[in-house]
Formats: structure tokens, sequence, C-alpha cells
């Protein structure tokens, strides 16, 4: 009997623990928000033809997204596909549905929630659902280009002559990072004037912030979901995030108190802080939240813009006969207008039309027009879309598309002028639209890129202007871009020799 009612309430404890076992990885399942993936039946999986299993596919996604995502287009053109992710199938859609999607309120097609997914925000921080960054860079960023296009000029200056020393002999240099430097101070000079880009601590942290949110969402990704709450303590990335968020608030809230005490009669300064405080409303007030926002601006901002030149100088290099043509373009704008500014920029076209083609081709993003689907959403032809979808297009792929660019492997420099003349702006480098979604389409439309198109353009001219560029004799392919799943990153090893031309600067 004795044995028995022990036996029992053994067996009883055991029970005990296991629903409350049950219930706690329940508690924590939902508390994640991941459901079962609801898979839309007919629409193929791209690498799971033949033998391959979807884990196979899903692996190798993770370096060749490029080729899976081109071969996907091709096969299945007009019609949606699945790309394999260890995130979850996505869901490429055809231009007809980002059509009718463009505009689907924000609460039924997420797009923040993509960064928290993608970048593991709950843990990174990246990602956040304020929306006063993208409503200051549309409205007071996009309308004071002219103004602010001064203090980028003179932000470049320096920041080359202290990244890129000028020499008189041929000089190899690694690029890429120094250009990320360049990058994050001629940003931080219009979030918030020389106070934040000659601020080495800022400029590091709006750098490395990006680079510890990216591993750390790497690293957090290969622990099991439910345990990530627990490990993500133990990453050192983790502290240093921290640490970013406090250089943040430690530089920026004692200037918006400095701002606060000046006369009312002084002008204000002209800079996205100054148009963020202005434009604030309720919580956003707050100045550590506004230091917080201006740090998840600058993830945005600065590796995205950094990338362009680097690649685009990696296609000089392979392609100098484009050299001498961009150099006459610059030297007849600025014997026209006297200096780069807003206009003369726009007349740079040729440069513009080649910082597109070189983006056709290593573009950063693979995928964009990223968004969640909360809620089961039928289209206009039927086809149903199942909540908890993520979706996408596939950006790069669709700039390969022979309809859309005639011999769309070949780099032809100067093809968006040709179809340019015609008038059509959306062969720009800054163009959002059907065919060119390099910057995503809609609602979310990078509002950051005809900042970034200028910043990139002016970039360029001030090298082409100052230094003569080649690769060292030991080079004889393009350095290739790194895959780490959709995005693809410059090559941050590939050395260039530099050397200084008879120097113009910018002047005429
Ligand atoms: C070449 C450089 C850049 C590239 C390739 C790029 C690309 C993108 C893409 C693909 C999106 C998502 C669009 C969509 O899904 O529809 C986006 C959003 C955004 N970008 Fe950029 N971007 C660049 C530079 C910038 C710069 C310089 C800024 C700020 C000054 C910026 C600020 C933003 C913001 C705030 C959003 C979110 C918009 C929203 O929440 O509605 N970006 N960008």
């Amino acid at each position: 009997m004795t044995h028995l009612q022990s036996l029992l309430d053994g067996s009883f404890a055991l029970l005990t623990s296991l629903v409350a076992i049950i219930l706690i990885v329940a508690a924590l399942y939902r508390s994640t928000g991941k459901r079962r993936q609801e898979y839309i039946p007919g629409v193929p999986i791209i690498g799971v033809e033949g033998n391959a299993s979807l884990a196979d596919a899903r692996e190798r996604f993770r370096n060749n997204a490029k080729e899976m995502l081109l071969d996907g287009y091709t096969k299945y053109k007009g019609g949606p596909f699945y790309v394999p992710s260890p995130l979850g199938e996505r869901l490429m859609i055809p231009p007809k549905y980002v059509e009718e999607l463009k505009s689907a309120a924000v609460e039924d097609c997420d797009f923040v929630g993509t960064f928290f997914e993608m970048f593991e925000g709950r843990y990174t921080t990246m990602g956040d659902r304020s929306t006063l960054h993208p409503r200051v860079a549309k409205t007071q960023l996009n309308m004071s280009l002219g103004d602010i296009l001064p203090s980028v000029r003179e932000e470049i200056e320096d920041s080359f002559r202290e990244a890129l020393p000028l020499c008189d002999e041929w000089t190899e240099v690694a690029v890429a990072d120094r250009f990320v430097t360049i990058v994050a101070r001629v940003s931080s000079r219009m979030f918030g004037g020389t106070e934040l880009s000659r601020h080495t601590e800022w400029v590091d942290s709006t750098i490395n912030f990006a680079v510890d949110g990216f591993v750390l969402a790497q690293k957090l990704k290969a622990v099991p979901e439910l345990l990530r709450p627990l490990v993500s303590r133990i990453f050192p990335e983790m502290k240093k995030i921290s640490a970013h968020h406090e250089t943040a608030r430690k530089v920026i809230v004692p200037i918006l108190e400095r701002r606060e005490t000046l006369p009312k009669q002084e002008a204000k300064p002209r800079d996205f802080l100054q148009w963020m405080t202005d434009e604030a409303k309720g919580v956003e007030k707050k100045k550590s939240f506004l230091s917080k926002i201006q740090l998840k601006l600058s993830f945005a901002a600065i590796h995205t813009s950094a990338a362009a030149p680097v690649q685009l100088l990696y296609d000089l290099c392979v392609m100098p006969e484009y050299v001498t043509t961009l150099r006459s373009e610059l030297d007849q704008v600025l014997q026209e207008y006297g200096e780069l500014n807003k206009q003369a920029l726009a007349k740079l076209e040729k440069m513009d039309s080649i910082m597109k083609e070189s983006q056709r081709f290593n573009p950063l993003l693979l995928i964009t027009f990223e968004r969640i689907i909360t809620k089961n959403t039928t289209l206009s032809d039927g086809f149903t879309i199942p909540r908890g979808t993520t979706i996408g297009v596939p950006a790069q792929a669709l700039s390969m598309d022979p309809d859309l660019y005639p011999d769309p492997e070949r780099f032809d420099g100067f093809r968006f002028v040709k179809t340019g003349e015609k008038g059509a702006l959306r062969e720009q480098y800054a163009a959002s639209n059907l065919r060119s979604m390099a910057f995503g389409y809609g609602r979310h439309a990078c509002p950051g890129r005809f900042f970034a198109s200028c910043e990139i353009k002016m970039i360029m001219s001030y090298l082409l202007l100052n230094y003569d560029f080649k690769f060292p004799e030991a080079r004889k392919e393009r350095p290739s871009s790194a895959a780490v799943e959709t995005q693809l990153l410059p090559n941050h090893d590939a050395t260039i020799c530099l050397r200084q031309r008879p120097s113009r600067v910018w002047a005429n």
C-alpha cells in the first residue's frame, strides 16, 4: 500500500512537472509570436527540385541567394514562388501583387516587423515602430537637400583628407572600411552638424551599432528560438549595443539641451536632429528617444550608402574606359554651375546612370519590399496570402530581366542615359517603381534615397577629381561581393592603388 501510494505520489509529481514544462514551453512559444507556416498550395519552393530536401535548400540559400532568386524569377516569371530560408519560406510576389499591396494598411502589411524578424530586433534593438524618422526624411530632409549640400561637400573634403590622404606615389589601400567612415561622417553632418560628424565616439557607434547588431542577429539565429532570451545575454554584442545607445544618449542629449537655450531670434540649425525635434509629438519629444532614433537612422543610412561607391569604384577599376567620360561630364557641369550644387548634381546624368548600373549588378539588398502579412489577404485575382507570410520582391533578379533591361548580363554604364533621353524619370538612380526596386516601393520606399543619391555622386566626384585609381597588378578580376543570405556586401579585403591627381578639389 505504502509502495503503491509512493508510486502514485511520484507519478503525480512527474505529471505536474510535465504539465508545468508544457505550459512554460507553450507560453514561451506564444511569446515569440512564431506560428507554423501555412504554405499556399501550388506555389513552388526554389531549390527543392530533384532530390534536394527543404533543409538542403535552406542551407544553400544562405550563400547562393542571388543565383536561386534569379532561377526562381526566370522560371516562374509573372507568378509567385517561395525562397527557402531558415526563418521560414519567403514568398516572392510578382509586380501585379506589389501594386495591390503597396498602400495596404501598415497593420496588415507590416514593414517594421521584418526588421524584428531578420535582425532579431527584440535583442539587437534594430527596427522601431516610430514613424518620426521616415516622416522627417520624407519631408524636411528632401525639401532641404539644396540647403544642406554645401556642408555635405565640406564634410566629404575633410573626411577624405583623414581617411584617404592624398599621396604622390601609388599607394595600396583597402578602401571599403574607409568609405564606411567617410559616409558615417557625411551622414552625421546631415544628422546633427559638426558636433556629431567630428565626434569620433559617435561616428564609431553609428558604424558599429549596425555591425554588432548584424553579428548578434546571425549568432542568435543559430540558437533555437526558445533559448534566445537566455542565450542572448552571454553574447558580447548585447553589451556593445547597449554601449552604443549610451554613447548616443551621452552625445545627443546635451546638444538638444544647448539648442533649447539658443535665443529665439537665432536661426535654427538645419539638420535632422532639429527637424525631428520640431516634428516630434508626445513621447517622441523625449531627448533620450530622439537619441535612440538618431542611432537607428544611422543603421538605415550608413552601410547602405557606403556600399555603393565601393562597388562602383571596383567597377571603374575593371572598366577604366568609363573614367575619362565621367571626368569630362564633371568638368562640363562644374564649368556651367561653378560648384556641385543640387542643379549641378542633377546634370551628372552619366554618373547617375553608372551608379544605377553598378547597383543592378551588386545591390546591397537582393530582396526589397519585405513585409509580413498579418491577416489572410485575398488579392483581386483570388490569390490568398496566409497570415504570417513574409513577402518580398526579388529586386536584383528583376533588374536582370531581359524584357526590362535588354542584354541584362552586359554592364552598360550609360544605359539609363539613353532611355532617360525621353525624359523618363523612372530611369534615375533614386527611382522607385515596378522595374526599379532597389529602394523598395510604395508607402515605405526609402525616403533617404534622394539624399543618398546626392551623397554618392559627390563622393564619386571628389574621388574622380582628386585621385587616380587602379587595382594592384596581381588582381585580375573584380573582387566578388560577400553574400550573406539576401545581402550582398562589398568585398572588404580588396585593395586599390590610389595616387593624387593634379588636384582641383571641386572648384572650377
Ligand atoms: C544607397 C543607399 C540606400 C539604400 C540602398 C536604401 C534602401 C532602402 C530600402 C530597400 C528600404 C525599404 C523600402 C521598402 O521596403 O519599400 C529603405 C527604407 C528606409 N530607408 Fe533607405 N536606403 C539607402 C539610404 C538611406 C539613407 C541615406 C537614409 C536616411 C537618410 C535612409 C532611410 C531609410 C528609412 C528611414 C527607411 C524606412 C522607411 C519607412 O519606415 O517607411 N536610407 N531603404
